[in-house]
Protein backbone atom coordinates (compact mmCIF):
# COMPACT_ATOMS: atom_id res chain seq x y z
CA UNK A 1 0.00 0.00 0.00
CA UNK A 2 1.21 3.54 -0.88
CA UNK A 3 -0.33 6.57 1.04
CA UNK A 4 0.19 10.36 0.94
CA UNK A 5 -1.60 13.23 2.72
CA UNK A 6 -2.73 16.98 1.96
CA UNK A 7 -3.14 19.55 3.89
CA UNK A 8 -5.30 22.10 2.72
CA UNK A 9 -7.42 25.26 5.00
CA UNK A 10 -10.46 26.01 3.83
CA UNK A 11 -13.02 28.92 3.35
CA UNK A 12 -15.95 29.89 2.24
CA UNK A 13 -15.08 32.99 1.73
CA UNK A 14 -13.14 32.01 -1.16
CA UNK A 15 -14.37 33.65 -4.24
CA UNK A 16 -16.61 36.06 -2.01
CA UNK A 17 -14.24 38.35 -0.50
CA UNK A 18 -10.81 37.95 -2.36
CA UNK A 19 -7.52 39.46 -1.27
CA UNK A 20 -5.04 41.62 -3.62
CA UNK A 21 -4.48 39.42 -6.99
CA UNK A 22 -0.88 38.70 -5.87
CA UNK A 23 -1.77 36.58 -3.12
CA UNK A 24 -4.71 35.23 -4.95
CA UNK A 25 -1.83 34.22 -7.78
CA UNK A 26 0.52 32.84 -4.99
CA UNK A 27 -2.66 30.30 -3.53
CA UNK A 28 -3.83 29.59 -7.34
CA UNK A 29 0.06 28.48 -7.45
CA UNK A 30 0.02 26.40 -4.72
CA UNK A 31 -3.51 25.22 -5.09
CA UNK A 32 -2.32 24.28 -8.72
CA UNK A 33 0.69 22.08 -7.34
CA UNK A 34 -1.14 20.11 -4.63
CA UNK A 35 -3.64 19.15 -7.45
CA UNK A 36 -0.81 18.10 -9.94
CA UNK A 37 0.64 16.00 -6.35
CA UNK A 38 -2.96 14.25 -6.20
CA UNK A 39 -3.19 13.53 -10.07
CA UNK A 40 -0.03 12.17 -10.07
CA UNK A 41 -0.61 10.00 -6.64
CA UNK A 42 -3.83 8.95 -8.54
CA UNK A 43 -5.30 8.05 -5.14
CA UNK A 44 -7.26 4.50 -5.00
CA UNK A 45 -9.33 6.13 -1.52
CA UNK A 46 -9.26 9.38 0.00
CA UNK A 47 -9.23 9.34 3.63
CA UNK A 48 -10.92 12.90 4.04
CA UNK A 49 -10.59 14.36 7.87
CA UNK A 50 -12.79 17.67 7.90
CA UNK A 51 -14.94 19.40 10.55
CA UNK A 52 -18.74 20.68 11.09
CA UNK A 53 -19.93 24.15 11.41
CA UNK A 54 -23.22 23.12 12.90
CA UNK A 55 -24.66 22.05 9.69
CA UNK A 56 -24.11 18.59 10.25
CA UNK A 57 -23.55 17.99 14.54
CA UNK A 58 -25.05 19.83 17.12
CA UNK A 59 -25.01 19.40 20.94
CA UNK A 60 -27.72 16.82 21.07
CA UNK A 61 -25.40 14.68 20.39
CA UNK A 62 -21.94 15.85 19.67
CA UNK A 63 -19.27 12.90 19.19
CA UNK A 64 -15.24 14.03 19.07
CA UNK A 65 -15.29 12.37 15.95
CA UNK A 66 -17.00 10.26 13.48
CA UNK A 67 -16.53 8.26 10.49
CA UNK A 68 -19.16 8.03 8.02
CA UNK A 69 -20.47 4.91 5.80
CA UNK A 70 -22.70 7.47 3.36
CA UNK A 71 -22.86 11.46 3.64
CA UNK A 72 -24.67 14.17 1.70
CA UNK A 73 -23.55 17.66 1.64
CA UNK A 74 -25.76 20.58 2.91
CA UNK A 75 -25.00 23.34 0.42
CA UNK A 76 -23.78 26.05 2.38
CA UNK A 77 -22.00 28.91 0.95
CA UNK A 78 -22.69 28.04 -2.62
CA UNK A 79 -20.67 24.80 -2.33
CA UNK A 80 -21.75 21.60 -3.57
CA UNK A 81 -25.03 19.69 -2.68
CA UNK A 82 -25.98 16.10 -2.29
CA UNK A 83 -24.33 12.77 -1.55
CA UNK A 84 -20.47 12.34 -1.70
CA UNK A 85 -19.35 9.10 -3.15
CA UNK A 86 -18.44 7.53 0.06
CA UNK A 87 -16.58 3.91 -0.33
CA UNK A 88 -19.14 2.09 2.05
CA UNK A 89 -16.99 -0.85 2.03
CA UNK A 90 -14.19 0.40 2.84
CA UNK A 91 -15.34 2.61 5.54
CA UNK A 92 -17.07 -0.09 7.74
CA UNK A 93 -13.67 -1.60 7.42
CA UNK A 94 -11.72 0.90 8.53
CA UNK A 95 -14.50 1.28 11.17
CA UNK A 96 -14.09 -2.04 12.95
CA UNK A 97 -10.47 -2.12 12.54
CA UNK A 98 -10.60 1.26 14.19
CA UNK A 99 -12.64 0.09 16.84
CA UNK A 100 -10.10 -2.88 17.41
CA UNK A 101 -7.42 -0.91 18.13
CA UNK A 102 -9.44 0.60 21.09
CA UNK A 103 -10.61 3.97 19.49
CA UNK A 104 -14.46 4.82 20.30
CA UNK A 105 -15.24 5.82 17.19
CA UNK A 106 -18.97 6.66 16.73
CA UNK A 107 -20.39 5.74 13.00
CA UNK A 108 -23.24 7.50 11.09
CA UNK A 109 -24.28 5.75 8.16
CA UNK A 110 -25.72 9.11 6.92
CA UNK A 111 -23.49 12.00 7.84
CA UNK A 112 -24.57 15.82 6.86
CA UNK A 113 -21.58 17.30 5.75
CA UNK A 114 -20.92 21.17 5.00
CA UNK A 115 -17.79 22.88 2.82
CA UNK A 116 -15.70 22.08 5.14
CA UNK A 117 -15.87 18.38 3.58
CA UNK A 118 -17.23 19.79 0.15
CA UNK A 119 -14.26 22.49 -0.80
CA UNK A 120 -11.70 20.23 -0.69
CA UNK A 121 -13.21 17.89 -2.78
CA UNK A 122 -14.26 20.49 -5.09
CA UNK A 123 -10.70 21.85 -4.84
CA UNK A 124 -8.50 19.09 -5.55
CA UNK A 125 -11.07 16.41 -7.50
CA UNK A 126 -13.59 18.88 -9.42
CA UNK A 127 -16.57 17.56 -7.14
CA UNK A 128 -17.90 15.98 -4.58
CA UNK A 129 -18.55 12.49 -6.71
CA UNK A 130 -15.27 12.09 -8.47
CA UNK A 131 -13.29 9.69 -6.37
CA UNK A 132 -13.73 7.04 -3.48
CA UNK A 133 -13.29 8.63 0.20
CA UNK A 134 -14.15 8.07 3.77
CA UNK A 135 -15.15 11.33 5.42
CA UNK A 136 -13.87 11.20 9.26
CA UNK A 137 -16.16 14.63 11.19
CA UNK A 138 -13.05 15.90 13.29
CA UNK A 139 -14.96 18.22 16.05
CA UNK A 140 -13.25 21.45 15.82
CA UNK A 141 -15.83 24.00 16.70
CA UNK A 142 -17.98 22.36 19.50
CA UNK A 143 -16.51 22.92 23.56
CA UNK A 144 -15.71 20.76 25.16
CA UNK A 145 -12.89 19.83 23.51
CA UNK A 146 -10.71 16.65 24.54
CA UNK A 147 -6.79 15.94 24.34
CA UNK A 148 -5.50 16.31 21.00
CA UNK A 149 -4.00 13.36 21.55
CA UNK A 150 -6.88 11.09 21.21
CA UNK A 151 -6.96 13.11 17.28
CA UNK A 152 -3.35 11.95 16.86
CA UNK A 153 -4.31 8.16 18.26
CA UNK A 154 -7.58 8.29 15.72
CA UNK A 155 -5.38 8.97 13.07
CA UNK A 156 -2.83 6.45 14.11
CA UNK A 157 -5.73 3.83 14.17
CA UNK A 158 -6.97 4.95 11.00
CA UNK A 159 -4.07 5.12 9.03
CA UNK A 160 -2.91 1.11 10.45
CA UNK A 161 -6.31 0.42 9.28
CA UNK A 162 -6.06 2.09 6.03
CA UNK A 163 -2.96 0.42 5.44
CA UNK A 164 -5.02 -3.38 5.19
CA UNK A 165 -6.56 -2.05 2.55
CA UNK A 166 -3.79 -3.02 0.15
CA UNK A 167 -4.73 0.67 -2.18
CA UNK A 168 -3.09 3.98 -2.58
CA UNK A 169 -4.85 5.97 -0.25
CA UNK A 170 -4.70 10.29 0.36
CA UNK A 171 -5.34 11.31 3.83
CA UNK A 172 -6.73 14.54 3.57
CA UNK A 173 -7.24 17.48 6.17
CA UNK A 174 -9.66 20.26 5.93
CA UNK A 175 -9.12 23.55 7.58
CA UNK A 176 -7.22 25.56 10.35
CA UNK A 177 -4.92 27.30 10.79
CA UNK A 178 -5.21 30.14 12.91
CA UNK A 179 -8.66 31.36 12.39
CA UNK A 180 -11.08 33.03 14.57
CA UNK A 181 -14.81 33.24 12.54
CA UNK A 182 -17.99 33.88 14.09
CA UNK A 183 -19.29 30.81 14.56
CA UNK A 184 -21.66 30.70 17.46
CA UNK A 185 -21.32 29.74 20.94
CA UNK A 186 -23.26 27.29 23.59
CA UNK A 187 -22.10 28.89 26.44
CA UNK A 188 -23.90 31.53 27.19
CA UNK A 189 -25.75 31.66 23.76
CA UNK A 190 -29.17 33.27 23.84
CA UNK A 191 -31.74 30.84 24.29
CA UNK A 192 -32.86 30.40 20.77
CA UNK A 193 -29.51 30.56 19.46
CA UNK A 194 -28.54 27.55 22.21
CA UNK A 195 -31.66 25.44 20.96
CA UNK A 196 -30.19 26.00 16.70
CA UNK A 197 -26.91 24.24 18.46
CA UNK A 198 -28.56 22.02 20.14
CA UNK A 199 -31.23 20.80 18.30
CA UNK A 200 -29.93 21.14 14.68
CA UNK A 201 -33.34 22.48 13.00
CA UNK A 202 -32.44 23.05 9.19
CA UNK A 203 -32.42 27.12 8.81
CA UNK A 204 -34.45 28.65 6.20
CA UNK A 205 -33.39 29.90 3.23
CA UNK A 206 -33.35 33.37 4.42
CA UNK A 207 -31.49 32.65 7.87
CA UNK A 208 -28.70 30.58 6.00
CA UNK A 209 -28.21 33.77 3.47
CA UNK A 210 -28.59 35.89 6.70
CA UNK A 211 -26.00 33.98 8.34
CA UNK A 212 -23.53 33.74 5.88
CA UNK A 213 -23.39 37.46 5.05
CA UNK A 214 -22.45 37.92 8.57
CA UNK A 215 -19.13 35.34 7.58
CA UNK A 216 -18.39 37.44 4.67
CA UNK A 217 -18.85 40.71 6.29
CA UNK A 218 -16.84 39.41 9.36
CA UNK A 219 -13.87 38.85 6.56
CA UNK A 220 -14.38 42.50 5.64
CA UNK A 221 -14.07 43.97 9.22
CA UNK A 222 -11.05 40.76 9.76
CA UNK A 223 -9.49 42.65 6.52
CA UNK A 224 -9.72 46.12 7.72
CA UNK A 225 -8.48 45.34 11.46
CA UNK A 226 -11.18 44.25 13.18
CA UNK A 227 -9.90 43.63 16.79
CA UNK A 228 -13.67 41.45 17.79
CA UNK A 229 -11.43 38.23 16.68
CA UNK A 230 -8.34 36.95 17.65
CA UNK A 231 -5.82 37.82 14.57
CA UNK A 232 -4.41 35.31 12.41
CA UNK A 233 -1.29 34.03 13.99
CA UNK A 234 1.50 33.12 11.14
CA UNK A 235 4.12 32.43 14.10
CA UNK A 236 2.08 29.64 15.55
CA UNK A 237 0.91 28.22 12.16
CA UNK A 238 4.41 28.05 11.49
CA UNK A 239 4.91 26.26 14.24
CA UNK A 240 2.11 23.92 13.23
CA UNK A 241 3.40 23.13 9.86
CA UNK A 242 7.43 23.08 11.12
CA UNK A 243 5.81 20.27 13.72
CA UNK A 244 3.96 18.22 10.78
CA UNK A 245 7.12 18.82 8.49
CA UNK A 246 9.56 17.56 11.40
CA UNK A 247 7.25 14.61 11.78
CA UNK A 248 7.38 15.64 15.27
CA UNK A 249 3.53 14.48 15.59
CA UNK A 250 4.26 13.42 19.53
CA UNK A 251 4.67 16.83 20.07
CA UNK A 252 0.89 17.53 19.81
CA UNK A 253 0.07 15.65 22.56
CA UNK A 254 1.68 18.31 25.02
CA UNK A 255 -0.55 21.13 22.84
CA UNK A 256 -3.45 21.83 24.94
CA UNK A 257 -7.06 23.31 23.94
CA UNK A 258 -6.64 26.64 25.99
CA UNK A 259 -3.18 27.23 24.54
CA UNK A 260 -4.63 26.51 20.78
CA UNK A 261 -7.35 28.87 21.14
CA UNK A 262 -5.63 31.43 22.60
CA UNK A 263 -2.57 31.03 19.83
CA UNK A 264 -5.26 30.44 17.37
CA UNK A 265 -8.71 31.73 17.84
CA UNK A 266 -11.57 29.84 17.98
CA UNK A 267 -11.45 28.01 15.25
CA UNK A 268 -7.60 26.73 15.75
CA UNK A 269 -8.89 23.37 16.56
CA UNK A 270 -9.57 22.56 12.95
CA UNK A 271 -5.98 21.78 12.73
CA UNK A 272 -6.91 18.73 14.52
CA UNK A 273 -8.20 17.29 10.83
CA UNK A 274 -4.27 18.04 9.74
CA UNK A 275 -2.99 16.27 12.58
CA UNK A 276 -5.44 13.41 12.35
CA UNK A 277 -4.09 13.27 8.61
CA UNK A 278 -0.29 13.25 9.36
CA UNK A 279 -0.92 11.16 12.19
CA UNK A 280 -2.34 8.32 9.41
CA UNK A 281 0.35 8.88 7.11
CA UNK A 282 3.26 8.38 9.76
CA UNK A 283 1.22 5.34 10.92
CA UNK A 284 2.03 3.84 7.76
CA UNK A 285 5.99 4.26 7.52
CA UNK A 286 8.12 7.71 7.46
CA UNK A 287 7.00 10.28 5.89
CA UNK A 288 8.73 13.89 3.76
CA UNK A 289 6.94 17.15 3.18
CA UNK A 290 7.34 17.58 -0.34
CA UNK A 291 5.25 21.32 -0.35
CA UNK A 292 4.45 23.68 2.11
CA UNK A 293 2.33 27.02 1.39
CA UNK A 294 1.25 29.63 3.95
CA UNK A 295 -0.27 32.72 4.08
CA UNK A 296 -2.61 35.19 6.32
CA UNK A 297 -5.54 36.13 4.47
CA UNK A 298 -7.52 37.69 6.45
CA UNK A 299 -10.33 38.61 3.79
CA UNK A 300 -10.84 34.74 3.84
CA UNK A 301 -10.31 34.35 7.77
CA UNK A 302 -7.78 31.88 7.26
CA UNK A 303 -4.20 31.08 8.26
CA UNK A 304 -4.34 29.73 4.88
CA UNK A 305 -1.53 26.85 4.17
CA UNK A 306 -1.42 24.04 1.47
CA UNK A 307 1.11 21.18 2.03
CA UNK A 308 2.04 17.64 0.32
CA UNK A 309 4.00 14.73 1.96
CA UNK A 310 4.65 11.50 1.13
CA UNK A 311 6.29 8.40 2.21
CA UNK A 312 9.91 8.83 2.39
CA UNK A 313 10.02 5.20 0.54
CA UNK A 314 8.23 6.03 -2.48
CA UNK A 315 10.24 8.92 -4.02
O1 LIG B 1 -19.71 28.34 8.41
C1 LIG B 1 -19.26 29.02 9.33
O2 LIG B 1 -19.97 29.40 10.25
C2 LIG B 1 -17.79 29.40 9.37
C3 LIG B 1 -17.25 29.62 8.00
C4 LIG B 1 -15.75 29.83 7.94
C5 LIG B 1 -15.21 31.09 7.74
C6 LIG B 1 -13.85 31.26 7.64
C7 LIG B 1 -12.97 30.19 7.76
C8 LIG B 1 -13.47 28.92 7.98
O3 LIG B 1 -12.66 27.84 8.16
C9 LIG B 1 -14.86 28.74 8.04
O4 LIG B 1 -15.32 27.48 8.19
FE1 LIG C 1 -13.94 26.04 8.93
Amino acid sequence: MITAAVGLSHSPLIGKNDPAPDVLAAVDAAVDEARAFVRAFDPELVVLYAPDHYNGFFYKEMPPFCLATEANAVGDFGSAAGPLSVDTEAARAIARDVLDHGVDLTISARMTVDHGFVQPLEVLFGGIDRVPVVPVFVNGVATPLGPVSRIRALGTAIGEAAAELDRRVLFLGSGGLSHDPPVPVLDGAPPRVADALIEGHPPTPEQRLRGEQRVIQAGRDYAAGSTAMIPINPEWDNLVLDTLAGGRLEDVDGWSVEWMGAEGGGSAHEVRTWIAAFASLAATGKYRMTSRFYRAIPEWIAGFAVATATQEATR
